[in-house]
This record gives structure tokens, C-alpha cells and sequence, in this order.
């Protein structure tokens, strides 16, 4: 079925996905059972995903179009509604349909498919009339993914633990320039690398300002993706690149819209980029009760 049929398909309401880019990433140590403990911060950028959904009588969750390669079972926005449907009494009758309109880069660090749960959990909230709060529907969502209680938490933030401890900070509206090298990068597989370094000195979200920072993850991923250092190579020549999360997106950072269009204008036809602007707020935020 094609888009146009499914936007024209009645009763479908469209919540937004929006990515995030880390705009640094420190590694500062490993749990016991493996996971990372990061130190990061997390920026909302506004590229979306849209996640289109009709509720249903009939308890059921149903996807109406899964992407190849992930089965609707194993999709975080179908995992996302039926975690929340254990928080409903036993013989409730709340069902969704889902359709997603993916436009952020799968494998690309920046969020998406965490992002596309966070916004199923934030709007079901509303829809199904739970109200549960903002760090009750934080818990869940780390069910799903480090990258969930992100979202719901709906600020920029200096993230610690392995994605779930917040603190909001103000970070100013800017203007970046993404790049999406065509390789999908196995976060599990990064975190991974015995060369990974897990011993970056902590900081203090005080003395964030002026800070020394890079993406610990960076060296692994361009070492086992060339393509990676390539993008960051090209993209060094306007502005300080970097990557972001696991990868593969890079970013930079760029003074004004006038030179945003002329990085994109001049890209390399082998390049795939886009723009980017900082958002302040999640558009869903007051889905959660605080
Ligand atoms: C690197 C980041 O993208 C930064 O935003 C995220 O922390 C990754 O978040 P994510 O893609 O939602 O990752 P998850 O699906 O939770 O975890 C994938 C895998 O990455 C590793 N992982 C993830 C997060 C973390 N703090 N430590 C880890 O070691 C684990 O092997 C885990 O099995
Ligand atoms: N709705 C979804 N959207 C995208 N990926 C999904 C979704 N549901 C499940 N996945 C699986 O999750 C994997 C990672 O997807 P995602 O796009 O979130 O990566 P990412 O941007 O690297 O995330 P992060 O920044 O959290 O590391 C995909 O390769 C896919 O197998």
C-alpha cells in the first residue's frame, strides 16, 4: 500500500518521533552484567519519524506496515504498546493499530527506533487514559532500549548510568549538518571491541561548560566502518565532526542556515546528508503526567 493510502486511511492521528544526536559520549565504566555506564549529552534535533495510530476495541496491537528485516513482533513501537498494555486490568478491551512512516536512519545513532517506542508509550498514555507518570513510563521504556527514557523524559539532558539517570540542561538553539554513511552499525557490537577505552575520568554536570569531549565509541566504529572516518574526513572540512551514539551519523555543527545550504548544496553525490535544528522540548511531552 502506498503512503499516500495509508495518510489517507480514516482514523489515524500522526505523533511525532524526533532523533537526538550525542553531542559527546564518554564511556566511564561497565557494569556487571556488561552494560556500559555513559556519560553523555543527549540533544533533540527536529527529523522525525511518524508513528500513525487508531485505537482498536478488541485488545489486539496490530502493524500495518513492518519494515523488512524486522518482523512487526520484534518492532519496538509493537513491543512499546503491549509492555504498556500489561499496566491495563486483565480483561481490558484497549488495542492499537500502528503504521510508521520511517525516515530516521535505522543503525544510525540517532535514536530512531528508541525515539518510535517512546512516542507509542507517551501517546497510548494518553489515548487508553492511563496517566501514568513521566518516570513510571521512563521505567518501562528502559525495558525497551537505554536510549527510551530519553525520550519520555522530553528535555536536552546530561545523561548518566547506562542511558537512565537525567538532569535537564539548556542547550542553545543551533544548526547542525548530519551525514548518514551507508553502513548499519551493530551498536551491541561496538560496546563490544576489546579496544574499546571504558575509563574516561567522570565530570560533573556543572563543569560541562568548556569540557574536553569526544564519542568514545568514534575510534572502534571508523576502525571496523571506514566509511564512518570517510564521512567525518569530509565533514571536517566545514566544522568539527563527530559521531553520533554508536553511529553511523556524523555531525557538525554549522554557524548558519546560508552555510548549511552551501555544505548540502556541494555534497559529494556518494554522500548522503541533511540539516538539522536543535528542538527544546519533545512535541509530546505533555503526553506524561509530571
Ligand atoms: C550508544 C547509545 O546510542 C547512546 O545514545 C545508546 O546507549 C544505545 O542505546 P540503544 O541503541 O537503545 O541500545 P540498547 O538496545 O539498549 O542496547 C544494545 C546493546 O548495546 C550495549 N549497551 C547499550 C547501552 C549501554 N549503556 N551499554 C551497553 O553496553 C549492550 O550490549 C546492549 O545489548
Ligand atoms: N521501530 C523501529 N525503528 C527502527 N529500528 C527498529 C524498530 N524496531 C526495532 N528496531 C530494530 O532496532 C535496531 C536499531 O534501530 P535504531 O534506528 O534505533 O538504531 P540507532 O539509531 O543506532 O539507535 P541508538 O542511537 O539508540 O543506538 C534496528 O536495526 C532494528 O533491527
Amino acid at each position: 500500500m502506498s503512503l499516500t493510502a495509508v495518510l489517507d486511511e480514516p482514523g489515524f492521528t500522526a505523533f511525532p518521533a524526533p532523533a537526538k544526536l550525542n553531542l559527546f559520549l564518554h564511556i566511564v565504566g561497565r557494569r556487571a552484567d556488561g552494560y556500559h555506564l555513559l556519560q553523555s549529552v543527549f540533544q533533540l534535533v527536529d527529523v522525525h519519524d511518524t508513528i500513525y495510530l487508531r485505537l482498536r476495541d478488541d485488545g489486539q496491537v496490530v502493524h500495518h506496515n513492518p519494515m523488512s528485516g524486522v518482523p512487526a513482533d520484534t518492532d519496538l513501537t509493537v513491543r512499546a504498546a503491549r509492555l504498556l498494555q500489561s499496566k491495563l486490568s486483565a480483561n481490558h478491551k484497549f488495542g492499537v493499530d500502528i503504521r510508521v512512516e520511517k525516515r530516521l536512519p535505522m543503525g544510525g545513532g540517532m535514536g530512531g527506533g528508541s525515539s518510535d517506542a517512546a512516542t507509542v508509550l507517551l501517546a497510548l498514555n494518553r489515548l487508553w487514559n492511563l496517566h501514568l507518570s513521566r518516570s513510571d513510563l521512563m521505567a518501562l521504556g528502559l525495558q525497551l532500549g537505554a536510549d527510551v527514557p530519553f525520550f519520555i523524559f522530553g528535555r536536552n539532558a546530561f545523561v548518566e548510568g547506562i542511558g537512565e539517570i537525567m538532569t535537564e540542561i539548556e542547550t542553545p538553539e543551533r544548526l547542525f549538518v548530519v551525514l548518514h554513511p551507508q553502513v548499519h552499525v551493530s551498536t551491541p557490537e561496538i560496546f563490544k571491541d576489546p579496544n574499546l577505552t571504558r575509563d574516561t575520568p567522570s565530570i560533573k554536570v556543572r563543569d560541562l561548560e568548556g569540557a574536553v569531549t569526544r564519542n568514545d565509541l568514534e575510534r572502534c566504529a571508523v576502525q571496523k566502518y571506514p566509511e564512518i572516518g570517510r564521512h567525518l574526513d569530509y565533514l571536517n572540512q566545514f566544522a568539527p565532526a563527530r559521531m553520533t551514539g554508536s553511529g553511523s551519523c556524523v555531525f557538525a555543527e554549522i554557524a548558519s542556515q546560508t552555510e548549511v545550504d552551501a555544505v548540502l548544496f556541494g555534497l559529494l553525490e556518494s554522500i548522503n546528508g541533511f540539516a538539522v535544528k536543535t528542538l527544546s522540548r519533545h512535541p509530546l511531552y505533555e503526553y506524561a503526567d509530571n
